[in-house]
């Protein structure tokens, strides 16, 4: 049977070998969420950067410029990191350069990974689906917060689990962990979170309204992924 691991944070991916798997790259707060979103209602592509001079250069090609940093619109940018303003985007059917502190970081250690996929809650079971057709065995890699843990990445690796527990083999404790505390908390997601770092620090911004989007279940069936340098969702 195919194995899936949980990695709870950047930090750690390089006790992870990569070379041979899927990647599942999730920052539910709310880096991955906004591409979710995004790609779903029209975004071309998204090129994920870890620096925001990065995304400056990569602006020029005509990209609309996107991210944070500690939660607030980076200066001089166009968008920041709600899922709102991500599908505003889409409208226009815009190309977005997005750089945010955890989220693109952990895109960026994941690309050398021959298959990177973008997962979130919003579009978990689409996921799923797409891993149990894929062959490969499979690394959920947590973005966490500045290169610690995170409850909500690992509610997501979670709710995956619960979704593949009958084709993949749960081969860590990270994963036995994340599945229990989801089972536990399903009914009340929300709720539990409340009381988490992310958050707390989030709330204080004023974005409740994006933490309780970003924590919602199979809002999209779609499968984001990272073609060479741009995450885009391939025609069926
Ligand atoms: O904007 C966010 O949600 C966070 C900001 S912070 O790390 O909490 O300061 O960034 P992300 O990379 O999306 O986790």
């Amino acid at each position: 049977m195919r194995k899936i691991e949980v990695c709870y944070t950047p930090e750690l991916i390089q006790l992870y070998p990569l070379e041979d798997k899927v990647v599942v790259v999730v920052d539910v707060l709310r880096a991955t969420s906004c591409m979710v979103a995004g790609l779903a209602n029209g975004v071309k592509e998204v090129r994920p950067v870890a620096s925001v001079d990065a995304a400056w250069e990569i602006a020029k090609e005509g990209y609309i410029t996107a991210g944070e940093r500690n939660g607030v619109k980076v200066e001089g940018f166009q968008i920041g990191n709600s899922p709102f303003e991500h599908m505003e985007m889409g409208k226009s059917n815009a190309k977005i350069v997005q750089t945010t502190t955890n989220g693109t970081l952990a895109i960026d250690k994941s690309a050398y990974a021959p298959h990177v996929i973008i997962g979130a809650m919003l579009n978990v079971s689409a996921v799923a689906e797409y891993l149990k057709k894929y062959d490969h065995d499979v690394i959920i890699h947590c973005a966490g917060w500045k290169g610690k843990y995170s409850l909500e990445d690992s509610l997501f690796a979670g709710a995956l689990l619960e979704r593949l527990k009958s084709d993949f083999t749960i081969g860590c404790d990270a994963g036995l962990a994340a599945l229990t505390m989801y089972n536990a908390v399903k009914d009340d997601i929300f709720g539990f979170m409340k009381t988490s770092s992310h958050v707390q620090r989030l709330g204080k911004l004023g974005v409740i309204d994006d933490i309780e989007y970003c924590l919602k279940e199979d809002i999209f069936d779609i499968v984001p992924v990272l073609e060479n340098t741009a995450i885009v969702v391939p025609e069926q």
